[in-house]
């Protein structure tokens, strides 16, 4: 009897909806501690803390030319063809502050990123000047008007002190970098990377350095996972391949749950006599979030929570341990590091050609972005089933195809998940 119902159970899965099981699992893969790294090293990572500005950008009046700085208003008087010859009383290289201020008759000599002086409002470009000495004094001649504010940056024009510009949870790029960098920040405040225990269950995996052997295949979905991990921010442990033996997967489970922030299997999710990890999840059924999910490929993705720790359990087939990844662990590395957005990128594009299959769950095909003509194309990967394996590497979206659809034409609008 108690067999006749531990069957019935692993039938009778209740398919939740994707976007259902990623709120389940977002609510325990939660925002980690925060460290600091040196500013060379927060390229990726995900911001700890609000930034503001700790000096107004530009911090003093710049000139943007090499050339000299003058009263606008002096220019006024070659309006008429003539030529005003100012005194030139400073000369101000960028680095340099200037000695003094500039006032009505006289020009500084300045350099593109110096500071303009005081008085000045204007800085005329040396290709609009001529000098010359006038009773041993340097002297430039402007030959036409400059408006007030011409080739000056004022203090100040990007941002205000204390101006808030990089926010919690923005992933660090270049362009921010340049900001830390900027204002003084070498020890910058992130969240950890999680540490991501993968491992892979099934009698039949070699390893990438084994000869290969009849009936079997080479574990391929743990370096992609490991790959994957790396690419999220998260910090892949490998923990190999195991038989299916269901003590010695409970044994790895516990332990990698104590280790780690969060453990990835792929492997023995469906209802097959050997597929262990289904088996797992259901002996403490407490601790499952899920074990369907309404989609294809990966419908019998699986989760299951453990002391505040998750365990995303993927189908053994590539192209569903893929999708898994993406739809579930990604935003689960994602949200660990704090990140503001989680999700990967939703385009709508146009389908580049027909898609026929038709489905009662929701599916998400890996495809091929194209931009022909200004326009953005997907194309479905020929082969895309769930146990491709070769495909996964031409894919740079994954199309998805809601369940009422009975196959899509070409030229229809689509809406893809734009992969990184
Ligand atoms: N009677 C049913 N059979 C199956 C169902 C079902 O609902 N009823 N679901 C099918 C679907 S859908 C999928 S997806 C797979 C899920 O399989 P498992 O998650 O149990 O994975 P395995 O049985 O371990 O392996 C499936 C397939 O993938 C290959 N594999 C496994 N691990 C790796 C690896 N690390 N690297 C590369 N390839 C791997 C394995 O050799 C198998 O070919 O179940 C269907 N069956
Ligand atoms: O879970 Mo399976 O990948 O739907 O084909
Ligand atoms: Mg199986």
């Amino acid at each position: 009897m108690a067999n006749r119902e531990s069957v019935d159970n692993k039938f009778g899965r209740k398919a939740l909806q994707v976007q259902d099981a990623q709120k389940r699992i977002l609510a325990y893969a939660v925002r980690l501690e925060s460290e600091t790294v040196p500013l060379e090293e927060a390229q990726g990572r995900y911001l700890a803390e609000n930034i503001a500005a700790t000096h107004p950008v530009p911090a003093f009046n710049r000139s943007g030319m090499d050339g000299y700085a003058v009263v606008a208003a002096d220019t006024e008087n070659c309006r008429e063809g003539g030529t005003v010859w100012l005194k030139v009383v400073d000369n101000i290289p960028c680095g340099s502050v200037p000695s003094g201020a500039i006032i009505p008759g006289t020009a500084a000599r300045i350099m593109t990123g110096a500071q303009v002086p005081d008085g000045a409002d204007a800085v005329v470009m040396l290709e609009a000047t001529e000098t010359r000495e006038l009773d041993g004094i340097p002297h430039v001649g402007i030959h036409k008007p400059i408006a007030s504010g011409r080739n000056i940056t004022p203090r100040g024009l990007e941002i205000s002190e204390g101006e808030s510009v990089l926010p919690a949870g923005r992933k660090i790029a270049a362009g921010d970098i340049a900001v830390l960098a900027a204002f003084g920040i070498p020890g910058v405040p992130v969240i950890r990377r999680p540490k991501v225990a993968v491992f892979a269950t099934g009698s039949e995996l070699l390893d990438v350095k084994e000869p290969l052997q009849p009936g079997k295949i080479r574990n391929s979905n743990s370096p992609m996972l490991e790959a994957l991990v790396r690419e999220a921010g998260g910090e892949p442990v490998m923990l190999g391949a195991i038989a299916d033996d269901l003590d010695l997967a409970r044994g790895k489970v516990q332990m990698a749950l104590e280790t780690y922030d969060l453990v990835i299997t792929t492997g023995g999710v469906s209802v097959g006599d050997y597929d262990i990890m289904g088996d797992l999840v259901r002996e403490e059924a407490g601790d499952m979030l899920f074990n369907k999910v309404a989609m294809r490929p990966g419908s019998v993705t699986t989760a299951a929570v453990r002391g505040g720790k998750v365990l995303l359990a993927f189908s053994g087939n590539p192209g569903a341990c893929f999708v898994g990844f993406q739809l579930f662990a990604r935003p689960a590395i994602a949200n660990m590091q704090g990140a503001a957005e989680p999700f990967l990128p939703e385009w709508t594009v146009i389908l580049g050609a027909d898609y026929a299959k038709v489905n009662n769950y929701t599916r998400f095909v890996r495809a091929r972005l194209e931009v022909r003509d200004g326009s953005v194309y997907a194309h479905p990967a020929v082969i895309d089933e769930s146990s491709a394996m070769v495909t996964i590497k031409d894919s740079d979206c994954l199309i998805i195809v809601p369940p009422e659809e009975r196959g899509l034409a070409a030229g229809t609008k689509v809406r893809v998940i734009r992969l990184p």
